[in-house]
């Protein structure tokens, strides 16, 4: 049984950074250990529930907005909630967390170097931003505001993911 009452682990960070595959590992590890889990992606909301926004900065704190009271419902409902959104500036996480309930909350900052997100580019959008054929791109043209204190910090060019799941087992556990 986990002693620490947070229920949201949210995952920050610059787009190819490794938040989903993070998330969907952790997932399964929380599944073994019995807990029920579901994982809120920026890319699967914005394909639905938040296909009406952009990622302008309006856009990107109701984005949030939304999936904060996703997360806080799956809470309240005994469910582990996963976010994994790139959620780039402090004044909407924090906002998010003020929704969730901020002892319910946790800051996963997924720091993987934008040198390395831009070369994985696994869906090409850093080359269409660098071509300008894709404008406010995080990191790019729009800015990424690093968390001060997370609870925890992955770097996943450094890291395995298997050591980054122990760690966040730890961390659930402390
Ligand atoms: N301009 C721009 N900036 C950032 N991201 C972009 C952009 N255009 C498309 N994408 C893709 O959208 C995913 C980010 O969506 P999020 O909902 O997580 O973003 S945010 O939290 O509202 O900032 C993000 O997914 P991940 O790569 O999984 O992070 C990108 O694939
Ligand atoms: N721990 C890791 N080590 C090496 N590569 C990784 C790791 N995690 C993710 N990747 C790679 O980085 C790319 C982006 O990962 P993804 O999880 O989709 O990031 P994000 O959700 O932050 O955009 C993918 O090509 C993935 O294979």
């Amino acid at each position: 049984m986990s002693k620490n009452p947070s229920q949201t682990l949210w995952f920050t960070g610059l787009p190819g950074s490794g938040k989903t595959t993070i998330s969907k590992a952790f997932s399964e590890s929380l599944r073994e250990n019995g807990k029920n889990v579901c994982i809120i992606d920026g890319d699967e909301l914005r394909a639905g529930l938040c296909q009406d926004l952009g990622f302008g900065k309006i856009d990107r704190a109701e984005n949030m907005r939304r999936a904060a009271h996703i997360a806080k419902i799956l809470n309240l409902n005994g469910i582990y909630a996963l976010v994994a959104m790139v959620s780039p500036y402090a004044e909407d996480r924090d906002m998010a967390y003020e929704i969730i309930g901020k002892d319910r909350c946790m800051e996963v900052y997924v720091s993987t170097p934008l040198e390395i997100c831009e070369q994985r580019d696994p869906k090409g959008l850093y080359a269409r931003a660098r071509s300008g054929s894709n404008t406010l791109m995080t990191g790019i043209q729009s800015p990424y505001e690093a968390p001060r204190e997370p609870s925890l910090t992955i770097d996943t060019s450094r890291e395995d993911l298997s050591i980054s799941i122990r760690n966040l087992n730890a961390l659930l556990n402390k």
